[in-house]
Parts: structure tokens; sequence; C-alpha cells
């Protein structure tokens, strides 16, 4: 039974044919490749969330104004009643070189390859929709954190339609 909702940001940058990843040195998802995000604190919105974890983990400054909103991911894990709410943006436009933080080593990769088996096991179902410029909503119910019991991907019209229904 998921009783608790914690709002999460996740941005991939995009340059030419490259995603930026970065390698999570510590914490939630060490050692694998994934965007860049984390918490929304209570004093932010969801945008400047998404804008302020990109420069701690990055060093890359982005304006909220570029960030896209393309994707809602909902994670469960069995026994656990959080359900983590990530919202998902990417962005062309941005200021600055990423850099190897305490957190994050940040790197290029074109998009034929993309290291999904050191990834996020959801990350080589929803990818292929996200690099083919798709909006969705994804469930992901997981046991431990290599096994997807189950989920469910739908593809979106417009974010906005999305988010006036969904609470
Ligand atoms: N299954 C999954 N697949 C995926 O691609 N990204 C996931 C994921 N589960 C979580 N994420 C992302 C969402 C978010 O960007 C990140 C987790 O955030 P963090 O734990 O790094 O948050 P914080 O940086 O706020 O944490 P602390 O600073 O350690 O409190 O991992």
């Amino acid at each position: 039974m998921t009783i608790l909702k914690k709002v999460y940001t996740l941005v991939f940058l995009r340059k030419d044919n490259k995603i930026l990843l970065g390698l999570k040195k510590r914490g939630f998802g060490v050692n694998k490749w994934n965007g860049f995000g984390g918490k929304v604190e209570p004093n932010e919105t969801i945008l400047e969330a998404a804008a302020r974890e990109l420069k701690e983990e990055s060093c890359v400054d982005v304006k909220t104004s570029e960030l896209q909103n393309i994707a809602h991911l909902e994670f469960t894990f069995e026994g656990d009643p959080t359900m983590m709410d990530v919202r998902v943006f990417s962005a062309n436009v941005f200021q600055g070189e990423p850099k190897e933080t305490e957190e994050m080593i940040p790197k290029w990769f074109e998009l034929n390859a993309i290291p999904y088996n050191d990834m996020w096991p959801d990350d080589n179902i929803w990818f292929p929709l996200m690099l083919s410029g798709k909006l969705f909503y994804g469930i992901f119910n997981f046991k431990g954190f290599n096994t997807i019991l189950n989920y469910n991907i739908q593809e979106l019209e417009s974010m906005e339609a999305f988010y006036k229904i969904h609470k």
C-alpha cells in the first residue's frame, strides 16, 4: 500500500547526437549511469529543483524556461510505502561544461551507445520513447533494486493535460 509520495527531478541534457549521463558516486543508485536530479525541497518549485540539482551534480547551469517536461515516472519498491514521483526533463540549451562533482561523474554518450547494462533496469524500457521525442507516463513496481515486478507505460499528448487530471 502506497501511503507516501516524494517528488524527484531527473534532467537529461542533449547536444548534437549525444545525451549527458552521470555515474552516481554515492547513495541511491550508486554506480549507475543516470540523468541528474534529486528531491524537491519544500521551498522551491519542481523546475527550480531540477535546475539546482543539475548544477549541484554536474556544474551546468540551465534556465528553468529551457527545461522541457517530457515524462512522469512513478517507482514503488515492494515492502516500502514510499512512492518515488519522478519528473523527467530534457534541455538542449544550457551554460557551462559538465564537471565531476562529489555526487556524479558526467559523460556524453552517443544515442546508439547508451550503457543500459549499468543503468536502472527500467531505463532501457523508456529511453527509446524519450529518444524518439515522445511524452509518457510510466509506473514501475520493483522487488529490490534490480527486478521489475510489473510496469505500465502510456504515451501522452501533453504533460499539461496529464497533470490536470493526475494528482
Ligand atoms: N528507477 C529509476 N530509474 C531512473 O532512471 N532514475 C531513477 C530511478 N529511481 C530514481 N531515479 C532518479 C530520480 C532522482 O533523479 C535520483 C534519486 O535522487 P537522489 O537520491 O540522488 O536524491 P537527492 O540528491 O535529493 O538525495 P540526497 O542528496 O542523497 O538526499 O534517481
